[in-house]
C-alpha cells in the first residue's frame, strides 16, 4: 500500500518541500504519493502532511476561506495523523502566538507552545546556520559523525513558552548547541496534547532582534536550561521547526519524517 503525504498547498513554500519529499522517498522502501492540498477532499487522501513556510496570517485566511481549517484541526488533533510544520507553519500548528496579528490570527493548533512570531526580525534578518540535530540519528548509522544541518532562518518564529509542564527532561550535550532526547515512549501515546513536548533543537547565542521578542523573553515560564530557542519540537504525532529543510539541499530531515510516518501507518 502506498502511503499518501499531502503539502499544503494554499500558499509558500510547498513546491520545494515536495521536491524534497520525494528526493527522500526513493530512499525508502515504502512507496508514496505526494499530492498537493488544497481542499478538505484532498486533505482527506493524506496519511501524513507537511505545511510550509510563507505568511501565517495569508494561510490562516486561505484555510479559512477554502474550508480547511477545521478539517485540518480534525487532521491534528482528532485523528491526530502526522503533521509537520516548518516556520509560518509551526505557527500555524501552535496552540497560541504571540506578535500575532492585530485581533488574533486563527491558528490549528496541535503543539502545546506559544510561539513568538517574527523573533529575530525582518526579512533582512534572515541567516542561515549549522545545528547539530542528535535526533536525526534515528534515521543514520552514527550520529556524531553526521554533520551539522544547515538551517534556514527567515522573519523565524521560536517557541516562547510552553504551555504544559509535560516536557521531556533535556541534558546538554557537553556544550553542543543541541539537546539530546530519548525516543518517544513505547507506549507511544498518539495525542498532541497529552503526550510530552519534546525539544528537539536549540539555538544558543542568537539574540531576539526586535523589543517584542525581548518583552517575550522575560515573560517566559517555562524555559530550557540556558539561554538558548526552542527551533525544532514533536509532541505526539506533530512535528515543528523554526527553519527551512525545504530550502537546502540536505534531505535529512525529511527522510527521518517520512520514516517516523511509516511507523506512525504501522500502528
Ligand atoms: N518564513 C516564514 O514562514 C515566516 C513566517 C512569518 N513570520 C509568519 O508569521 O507567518
Amino acid at each position: 500500500m502506498a502511503l499518501t503525504v499531502g503539502v499544503l498547498a494554499l500558499q509558500g513554500g510547498f513546491a520545494e518541500h515536495l521536491s524534497c519529499l520525494r528526493k527522500a522517498a526513493a530512499h525508502l522502501e515504502v512507496k508514496f504519493n505526494m499530492v498537493e492540498v488544497r481542499t478538505p477532499e484532498q486533505l482527506a487522501t493524506c496519511h501524513a502532511l507537511v505545511i510550509p513556510g510563507g505568511e501565517s496570517t495569508t494561510l490562516s485566511l486561505l484555510a479559512t476561506q477554502s474550508g480547511l481549517l477545521g478539517p485540518l484541526r480534525d487532521f491534528v488533533k482528532v485523528k491526530r495523523k502526522p503533521t509537520w510544520g516548518t516556520c509560518a507553519g509551526l505557527i500555524m500548528l501552535s496552540e497560541e502566538a504571540s506578535s500575532a496579528k492585530r485581533g488574533g490570527q486563527e491558528l490549528i493548533g496541535g503543539l502545546d507552545v506559544r510561539v513568538h512570531r517574527n523573533h529575530f526580525g525582518r526579512q533582512k534578518e534572515s541567516f542561515v546556520t549549522d545545528l547539530n540535530l542528535a535526533f536525526l540519528a534515528e534515521s543514520l548509522t552514527d550520529a556524531m559523525r553526521a554533520p551539522p544541518f544547515p538551517c534556514v532562518f527567515i522573519r523565524a518564529p521560536v517557541v516562547d513558552k510552553l504551555l504544559a509542564d509535560n516536557v521531556e527532561e533535556t541534558s546538554p550535550e557537553n556544550g553542543a548547541d543541541f539537546q539530546s532526547l530519548p525516543s518517544p515512549a513505547t507506549n507511544n501515546q498518539t495525542l498532541a496534547q497529552g503526550s510530552k513536548i519534546e525539544v528537539l533543537g536549540i539555538l544558543l547565542g542568537r539574540h531576539a532582534s526586535n523589543k517584542a521578542a525581548a518583552a517575550a523573553e522575560t515573560a517566559r515560564s517555562v524555559s530550557t536550561k540556558g539561554d538558548g530557542d526552542i527551533v525544532a519540537l514533536r509532541q505526539g504525532n506533530v512535528f515543528g521547526t523554526s527553519f527551512h529543510p525545504e530550502l537546502t539541499e540536505d534531505i535529512r530531515i525529511h527522510l527521518w519524517w517520512l520514516e517516523q510516518v511509516v511507523h506512525a501507518s504501522m500502528k
